[in-house]
């Protein structure tokens, strides 16, 4: 991702476009990757501990991260602009390198994480403790029927909070009569929410277990949210703080799930499938969302979203009792996992 990011500002120097978007390309595939790598290290080492603070953590560097790039990148373009006299590729070239600072920063802490994490095996001796199996791509006919509910859930939440976020600005503007500003201050409110509140539920859910129902009170209120939305000229702050928190409540329950229905070696594959499916549907979604926002305007794209929303409750009701009947773990409280696992030790 360093590299590319170098690449991509390299473009923008040379006034090159297609050097920039061949950037940005290969950029996303690695930005996606370290999101599945991060998962799978965050499970294989705090399974059974603190997991949904972890996920909880890592949601809310995430989001500390696009609320300082969104406001501060137009900060240091303006400062470069007043460095070299001038705007144009230059200017916007150094800004993008600038802003790959983080990306040398992020390199270093993975090759530091790298590094413990290999010398943490000698120490525990964590190899003699694999099982020897081999991760396939085929492993994928293996999922379980509720990992496939998982992988809904995902995608069709997510499709009514990023793609929504997308359009918000303009949303704002048009059915709230907002200023430009008011519009970017109440469209960035879900992810400024979410830096302090991830790790907050991510402890809760640690501390009291039972997933699922955790996933199913975030996607209510982001339905209700919607809905308000859609069909009342409430204040709209109303509906995107509590937006913010859902999504909040939802990522930090909804991912770490993954490690209850699949074994340890099939983690990363089961993690890289989530998010293709994830991407591949936003894609298409954020697709059929502007044609729908252009075609029938905002009311028929809030239902939309609501629509996504209804599916993914839908999931989440199937993935309830799938897992009850199948007496699976997703939906324990915290005490009876700790005492199955002291058991499962003692063995
Ligand atoms: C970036 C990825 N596609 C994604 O959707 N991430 C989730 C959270 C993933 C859990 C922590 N690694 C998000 O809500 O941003």
């Amino acid at each position: 991702m360093f590299i590319w990011q170098v690449i991509f500002a390299l473009g923008a120097l040379l006034n090159t476009f297609w050097l920039m978007d061949l950037g940005r390309f290969v950029f996303g595939i690695g930005g996606e990757s370290l999101a599945v790598a991060q998962n799978t290290y965050a499970v294989s080492w705090f399974k059974g501990k603190e997991l949904n603070l972890v996920f909880g953590l890592q949601l809310s560097m995430a989001r500390i991260g696009s609320t300082v790039n969104m406001n501060i990148m137009g900060w240091i373009y303006s400062r470069v602009q007043d460095l070299l006299g001038y705007t144009g590729p230059s200017t916007l070239g150094l800004t993008l390198m600038i802003g790959g600072i983080t990306c040398l920063f992020s390199l270093t802490c993975a090759l530091i994480l790298a590094y413990l994490d290999k010398r943490a095996e000698k120490l525990l001796c964590k190899e003699q403790g694999k099982t020897g199996e081999v991760i396939k791509l085929t492993d994928v006919k293996d999922f379980s029927f509720s990992l496939w509910l998982i992988f809904v859930i995902c995608v069709c939440y997510y499709a009514a909070v990023f793609p929504f976020i997308g359009l918000g600005k303009v949303f704002f503007i048009e059915k709230f009569r907002f200023s430009s500003q008011e519009a970017s201050a109440i469209n960035s409110i879900v992810y400024i929410i979410s830096a302090p509140m991830s790790p907050v539920f991510g402890l809760l859910v640690d501390k009291l277990g039972k997933n699922i129902i955790w996933v199913l009170c975030a996607v209510i209120t982001t339905l209700a949210s919607h809905i308000m939305l859609a069909f009342t000229f409430w204040n709209p702050w109303i509906a995107m703080c509590l937006l913010g928190v859902a999504y909040s409540l939802l990522a930090c329950a909804l991912w770490p799930m993954v490690a209850f229905v699949v074994p340890e070696h099939q983690l990363g594959t089961a993690y890289g499938f989530m998010q293709s499916i994830q991407n591949l549907g936003l894609a298409i979604i954020a697709i059929a969302a502007g044609m729908i926002l252009d075609t029938r305007g905002y009311l028929f794209l809030e239902v939309f979203f609501s629509a996504c929303v209804c599916l993914s409750l839908i999931a989440v009701v199937m993935l309830y009792f799938v897992n009850h009947l199948t007496g699976g773990d997703l939906n324990w409280s915290a005490k009876k996992r700790e005492k199955l696992q002291k058991v499962a030790a003692t063995e």
